[in-house]
């Protein structure tokens, strides 16, 4: 059954705890973190997840684009992070990036890998037998509301190929609305991350439903 990942991102955080509380129908929250120098954008960080935590049960789905995500990673593991997923393009070496991914697990959270629009999907193949998830982003990170790049459709199909033999699920995430969402389900997609679609939506509970048909 595919998951719906709203991304906080879209929301009026001026009224953060009433946001979630429309989300009807969604197990997962996506927490989208950026430092202003990974991605020129900067959104929230571990204070407020730890906010968010206190306001929700939700599955708590932080995506870091962040350059140095090794030492920040406890202070979201602490907020209450359910999953943590980082870039490979923000690590420098397959050591580096299997310490990282111990270090995540050995405090019983969940471990994701992301890869941008231009990176190829053999960047991540050696880690498919130490990771919970990938996620394949559909838009270049750093801002909602961008449209959806079908790139991503192929690097689905190849990773659903794969996902029999080491047990990782695949999140999309960027631009997606029914059609695109679609696309991705079909490709062998488990979770869509869904922000301007589910926040500008007229009814939040039949944009979260329409995700989830299959
Ligand atoms: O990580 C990001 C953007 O960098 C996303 O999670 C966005 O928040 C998705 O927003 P929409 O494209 O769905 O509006
Ligand atoms: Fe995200």
């Amino acid at each position: 059954m595919t998951k719906v990942a709203p991304s906080v991102l879209s929301a009026d955080f001026s009224k953060l705890k009433e946001e979630i509380d429309t989300l009807e129908g969604a197990k997962w929250l996506h927490y989208d973190v950026m430092d202003g120098h990974f991605v020129p954008n900067i959104s929230f960080g571990y204070s407020i997840l730890a906010n968010v935590r206190k306001a929700t049960d939700l599955f708590l789905d932080v995506h870091l684009m962040i350059t140095d995500p090794m030492f920040y990673v406890d202070e979201f593991i602490k907020a209450g992070a359910d999953m943590i997923t980082f870039h490979i393009e923000a690590m420098e070496s397959r050591e580096k990036t299997m310490e990282l991914i111990n270090h995540i697990h050995a405090s019983n959270v969940q471990v994701g890998i992301s890869i941008k629009p231009g990176t190829h999907v053999d960047a991540i193949l050696p880690y498919l037998n130490d990771v919970d998830m990938i996620l394949v982003m559909s838009v270049e990170p750093g801002f909602g509301g961008q449209s959806f790049n079908d790139i991503a459709v192929e690097k689905i199909k190849t990773l659903n190929s794969l996902k029999g033999k080491y047990g990782f699920i695949i999140e999309v995430d960027g631009g997606i609305n029914e059609q695109t969402g679609k696309l991705c389900v079909e490709a062998g997609c488990d979770v869509l991350v869904a922000g301007s679609y589910v926040f500008k939506a007229a009814s939040r509970r039949d944009a979260i439903a329409s995700l989830l048909c299959e």
